[in-house]
């Protein structure tokens, strides 16, 4: 049986997906709230759940194949197309420098339609620089399905970006869900709803994201 929105939010803060406080995040971004999903491999039941609404919110969106945004997001998707029967690719975080080379692992074929899975979107740098190589790879993209949306503009720079978002939670959900069921004070809400209006991010910050990921790839390859 598929657990409610309510009941998952709370099981996934009581499995300390959700750190509070002042957090460092990616690029070295601060915030009050951190969801971190990457707990739930250690927890099987709460896997399937979070794969099952991910599988509910990809129904009606045509796609051949699914790709998960390394690495939090790929038992996700693992899962999804286990259940779902729809076969996965895998994209590496770098591209493989022997035998193959390859920066995509599985089988497809070009104008395939791939659909991407994530676990959060803030600015959608990490996202997009999935759907720029699957992209280069001949495969279209248009659809992603992601656990999180922090509500911090990520969801409008791909949506420019002809990628469609949807989500299971958005940040205003999940903390208004947790305020009701007693898991965080009103004062944390508050914090997290002002550091949300306070740090939006535009498409600018996704492409510098996308240039300072390539030079890194540059840079380790001329390290070997
Ligand atoms: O760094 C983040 O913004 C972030 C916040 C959060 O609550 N949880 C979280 O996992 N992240 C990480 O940030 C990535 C998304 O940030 P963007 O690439 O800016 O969209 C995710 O793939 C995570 O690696």
């Amino acid at each position: 049986m598929t657990r409610s929105l309510e009941e998952l939010a709370v099981e996934l803060f009581d499995a300390g997906a959700v750190r509070l406080g002042d957090i460092e995040a990616k690029l070295g971004r601060h915030t009050p709230i951190y969801f971190d999903l990457r707990v739930i491999v250690s927890h099987p039941r709460m896997m399937n759940a979070v794969s099952q609404h991910l599988l509910n919110l990809s129904s009606g969106i045509e796609h051949d194949i699914l790709c998960g945004v390394p690495y939090a997001a790929l038992p996700f998707a693992a899962v999804m197309s286990v259940t779902g029967g729809t076969p996965m690719i895998m994209k590496r975080k770098e591209t493989k420098l022997y035998a193959t080379k390859k920066i995509l692992e599985g089988v497809y074929e070009q104008n395939q339609k791939c659909l991407v899975v994530e676990d959060v979107v803030t600015s959608g740098g990490s996202l997009l620089e999935t759907v720029t190589t699957l992209r280069s790879e001949g495969l279209r993209v248009n659809d992603a399905v992601v656990v999180l949306d922090r509500e911090q503009g990520g969801v409008g720079v791909l949506k420019a970006n002809g990628v469609q978002v949807r989500s299971i939670f958005t940040m205003t959900d999940l903390v208004n869900i947790l305020r009701s069921a007693d898991r965080i004070s009103d004062e944390t809400v508050e914090i997290v709803s002002d550091h949300i209006k306070e740090c939006q991010f535009g498409l600018q910050e996704a492409i510098e994201r996308i240039f300072s990921k390539e030079n890194e790839v540059l840079e380790e390859k001329q390290e070997l």
